[in-house]
Order: structure tokens, then C-alpha cells, then sequence
């Protein structure tokens, strides 16, 4: 089976290619915004209809939610018009689409871990335009695409909070994080491993799905965690989002309920400190 990954240079696209080989009877083919650029509709289409795979694996993405929240319209165009592109290509060969999508298309108000069902109402301009991808996947290949919504996503590769955690406190004797925002972080590892699950599973359920770690914390719990594992010094205090204030504005609960792809994929769902343990011998 042939599987095209976009975005192969991203955090998610380098762990994908890290977990590849666990995977022997998939064709795995990354290409790089230089070979495959969303937004150049084109090249898109002609790439994809010569490489023919059997799925496309979109993990390209404007992810800069502060910077977003002022570049709207490139924001806009790679999350959501350049994936209905995608979508329509994929249709045209009859690829099966898995696209990565984010809990910040929710306001984060709930209090129960959000279903793939309940009300979306992104608060930032990031989490607008991965919504705008999300419904033009919806409406265009409905039938052909999987749409994993995931978050807080770390792994040795990128820029991400354990990576900057660590720097911080090898730089600092104390650091504040903040402790009202709760959710899940994502091994980035795990979620490559349930993506290629996904592509070699018998049976294909479209539809869109949740996947993180399980259990639910803080960012100050996670960096707590982070200070521990790595036996650093520096003193982690415990801050409000109002003290730390940003660009955009972040859901105070990005919890997600992964039930449905566990149970539909049979997709693994380590336990997030196990994961952080197992990331952090990497780094
Ligand atoms: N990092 C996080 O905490 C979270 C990420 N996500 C989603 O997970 C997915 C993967 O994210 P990461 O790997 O962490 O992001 P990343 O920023 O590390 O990687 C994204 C990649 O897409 C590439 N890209 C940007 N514009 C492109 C274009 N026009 N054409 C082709 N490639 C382009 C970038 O060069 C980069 O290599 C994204 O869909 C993101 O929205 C969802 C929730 C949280």
C-alpha cells in the first residue's frame, strides 16, 4: 500500500518517518513543502495524480497561533482552502485522506472530555482556519477521509513545549507556567503510530476521531513533570493565563475524548507520562 505524507519536514512529518519502518507493508513516500506546497494547487494535484498512493497523510499546516492571529489569510489558505484542494485531489485518484486537525477548533469551555460530536466554536484565528479545512474535507470527500483532531503535541523534533521547557530550565533558577489551561499532550511517536494504524486497519470508518495521551493536566503539571524526569533544579511556579497573556487566546479545556478511535482503529493511547518518559531519552 503506497501512503503519501505531506508536511515530512514538520514535527509530526519527522516522526512519522522515525516510526515508518514499524510498518513494513506500507509504502511510506514524505515529501516536503518543496515537493508537495499546499498552497500551490498545482503541484498538488500533479504530484499526487503521478505518485497515485493509495492514502494521503496531510500533516502540513500553518502552525503559528500567535502569528495567526495577524496572518489570517496565509492561516486561512494553507488550513483550510488549500486542504479542500487537497480533499477534491484525493477524491479524483481515489486516495483515502487522513488529515491532522486540532482541539482549538473548540472554545474550551466544556468540562466533560470533548466528543467528535460536540459543538465547535474555535476562539483564535488558528483554530478558525483548521475548522475551515475540517468542514471543507467534510463537504468535499466525506466519504474518503479520516480527520484526527489531536493536541499539546511534543517530540524530540520542532519547536514544542517539553523542548522549551528544557531549555528554560537549564537558563533559569525559576520559571512560571501557567495552571489553569488543562488538557492532553500528545507523544507525537503515538500519534504517527495510530495514523499508519489507521492506513493498515481492514475495515475504513471515515468521519473525524480524537487522539492524545490519556490523562488530564496543566501545563504546569506537564512542565512539573518535565523538571523531574530531567532531574534539573529549576523551580517551576505556578502562574495564572492572565499573567501570562498571548496573541491569541487558548482554550482553558482542551481535553479530548479519544473513546471512538480506540475502540473503531483500535488505536494504542499510552498514558501521557509513560510517553514523556519514553520522548525525554531522546533529548
Ligand atoms: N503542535 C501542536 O501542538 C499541535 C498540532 N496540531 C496539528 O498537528 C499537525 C502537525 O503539526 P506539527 O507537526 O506539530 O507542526 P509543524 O509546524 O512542526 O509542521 C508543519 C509543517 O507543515 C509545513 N508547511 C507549512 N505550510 C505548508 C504548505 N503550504 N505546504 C506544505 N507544507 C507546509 C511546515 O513547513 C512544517 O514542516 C498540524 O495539522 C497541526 O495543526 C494539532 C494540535 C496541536
Amino acid at each position: 500500500m503506497k501512503i503519501v505524507v505531506t508536511g515530512a519536514n514538520g514535527q509530526l512529518g519527522k516522526c512519522m518517518q522515525d516510526v515508518a519502518s514499524n510498518f513494513p507493508a506500507l509504502q511510506c513516500i514524505f515529501l516536503g513543502r518543496e515537493h508537495c506546497d499546499l498552497q500551490q494547487f498545482g503541484m498538488v494535484s500533479q504530484v499526487l495524480q503521478a505518485l497515485k498512493p493509495d492514502w494521503v497523510i496531510n500533516a502540513a499546516a500553518y502552525t503559528a497561533v500567535d502569528k495567526a492571529e495577524q496572518e489570517t489569510q496565509a492561516a486561512d489558505l494553507i488550513n483550510g482552502e488549500a486542504v479542500g484542494h487537497l480533499a477534491k485531489v484525493c477524491k479524483d485518484i481515489a486516495a483515502k485522506l487522513i488529515h491532522v486537525s486540532t482541539d482549538y477548533v473548540f472554545d474550551g469551555t466544556a468540562t466533560q472530555p470533548y466528543v467528535e460530536t460536540d459543538a465547535v466554536h474555535p476562539v483564535g484565528a488558528y483554530g478558525k482556519s483548521k475548522l475551515i479545512g475540517e468542514q471543507l474535507i467534510q463537504q468535499l470527500y466525506a466519504d474518503g477521509a479520516v480527520i484526527v483532531r489531536t493536541s499539546w503535541v511534543y517530540s524530540r523534533h520542532g519547536a514544542n513545549f517539553v523542548k522549551t521547557m528544557l531549555r528554560l530550565m537549564k537558563e533559569k533558577e525559576s520559571i512560571g507556567v501557567v495552571n489553569d489551561q488543562l488538557g492532553s499532550p500528545t507523544y507525537a511517536i503515538d500519534l504517527a503510530n495510530a495514523l499508519l494504524s489507521i492506513c493498515q486497519h481492514p475495515k475504513f470508518v471515515p468521519g473525524i476521531f480524537h487522539y492524545s495521551n490519556s490523562g488530564i493536566i496543566s501545563w504546569y503539571d506537564f512542565a512539573v513533570a518535565i523538571r523531574e524526569i530531567s532531574g534539573l533544579n529549576c523551580k517551576v511556579n505556578a502562574i495564572t493565563t492572565a499573567e501570562f497573556p498571548t496573541p491569541a487566546k487558548r482554550p482553558e479545556w482542551s481535553v479530548l475524548n479519544c473513546n471512538k478511535i480506540q475502540t473503531t482503529y483500535g488505536c494504542a493511547i499510552p498514558e501521557w507520562k509513560a510517553s514523556l518518559q519514553q520522548c525525554m531519552t531522546l533529548l
